[in-house]
Order: C-alpha cells, then structure tokens, then sequence
C-alpha cells in the first residue's frame, strides 16, 4: 500500500516549490512535531535541498525517553510522520497521513542527532507515496529508522470541517490553497 502503482513517474518540482537550500517553516506553531511554540514537542525545523525532499535535525531528550536512556519509538515514528507531511508538502496541496509503515533497526540513545530525510517516490491522484530514514549523528551515519507512508490529498476544507484551518491560515499563507 505504500509502494507506487508500477509506471507511477517519480514527481518533478513543483514551479512554486521552495528553492534549493531553503528552510522550511513551521505548518503550524502548535505543531507537536515542528510547532515553535509547541512546550513539548519535536521542535523539527528543516530545510529543502532540491524542492522535492526534506532534510532535518532532531536532537533526542530525555523527554522523548521510551526505555530509560533511549528513544521512544512511537516518537521516532512522530519525526518520520512530521518530515514526510513536510515533504509533501513541497507539491503545494494539502495532505493527511493515512497509512505509515516504520521500521526500526537500530537503538536510539538520549543525546543522539538523528538525520532525518524524506522524499516522494510517486503521485497517482489523490495518493503520495513517500519515504524516510533516520541515520545516527551524520547524514551518513547508520539507519536507525525508515519509514514508508501513504499520503492521501485533502481538500483544505478538511481542516475546516474537522479542526481549525484558520488557525494555519493565519500563520502560514501558503496553505490558503485555492483548488
Ligand atoms: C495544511 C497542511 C497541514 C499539514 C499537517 C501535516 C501533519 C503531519 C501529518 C499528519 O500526521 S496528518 C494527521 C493524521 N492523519 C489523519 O488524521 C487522517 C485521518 N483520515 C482521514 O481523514 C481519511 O481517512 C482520509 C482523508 C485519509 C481519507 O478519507 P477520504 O474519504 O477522503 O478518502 P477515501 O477513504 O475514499 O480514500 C481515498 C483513497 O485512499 C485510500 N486510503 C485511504 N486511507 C488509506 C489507508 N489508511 N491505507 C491505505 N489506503 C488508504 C483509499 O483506499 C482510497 O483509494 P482508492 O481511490 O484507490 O479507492
């Protein structure tokens, strides 16, 4: 479910895509994955180096702790979760997870950068089908996490209907998305 219908192209930039080598801002500042002013959360900022994937930082705390001293992986699983919706983002029409796959293959202790990566491998209507990974203290660094997600486009309504679209709309004009 999270690999491309065969034939499915890998996606090009979009012409409003970020340019190479831009940050990527916060969707929402109460965001618990990339929200500034979120008192808890993941604190992700990233930046684009191609405008078509993502990459970022993500210092693990204490207070990310599952096992005493290492990650949680529901909250590895949250950072993976956080730079797809990011990287998706980058095609300029808004999208929810529906489906994400995480595997993990290394302990990540307390104290650890992960180098987090996202890229798109496909776009067949309303479904975006992306990829991450977590490497350990370099870009280079070994695998600790990949994930593989389904994302399905929304309309912006959905924001509206379910949650509060105003309150991105307000702090982040990309997102007044006329379809
Ligand atoms: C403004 C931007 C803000 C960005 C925020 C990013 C935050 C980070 C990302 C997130 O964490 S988003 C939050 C977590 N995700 C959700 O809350 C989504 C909750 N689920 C839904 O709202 C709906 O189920 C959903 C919009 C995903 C789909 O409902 P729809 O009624 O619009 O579509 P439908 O159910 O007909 O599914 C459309 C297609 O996707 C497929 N699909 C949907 N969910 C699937 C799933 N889970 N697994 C596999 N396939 C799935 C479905 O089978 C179908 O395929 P086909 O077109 O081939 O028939």
């Amino acid at each position: 479910m999270t690999t491309p219908p065969s034939g499915t192209e890998p996606p090009k930039p979009h012409p409003d895509a970020p340019a190479p080598g831009s940050a990527l801002g916060t969707h929402y500042s109460g965001c618990f994955g990339c929200g500034v002013d979120h008192p808890t959360g993941l604190h992700i900022s990233a930046f684009t180096p191609d405008g078509l994937s993502v990459e970022a930082e993500f210092v693990v705390g204490e207070p990310h702790q599952g096992a005493p001293l290492l990650a949680h992986g529901g909250v590895l699983a949250t950072a993976m979760d956080e730079v797809i919706g990011m990287s998706v983002w980058l095609f300029r029409k808004p999208y929810v997870t529906g489906r994400l796959e995480t595997d993990f293959l290394l302990p990540v202790p307390v104290g650890t950068t992960l180098h987090l990566r996202a890229w798109c491998n496909g776009i067949s209507g309303r479904k975006a089908y992306l990829e991450a990974e977590g490497r350990i203290g370099a870009p280079d660094g070994p695998v600790a996490v990949r994930a593989a997600a389904l994302f399905i486009e929304v309309e912006m309504e959905h924001f509206a209907r379910h949650g509060d679209a105003e309150a991105i709309t307000a702090e982040h004009h990309d997102f007044e998305v006329n379809p």
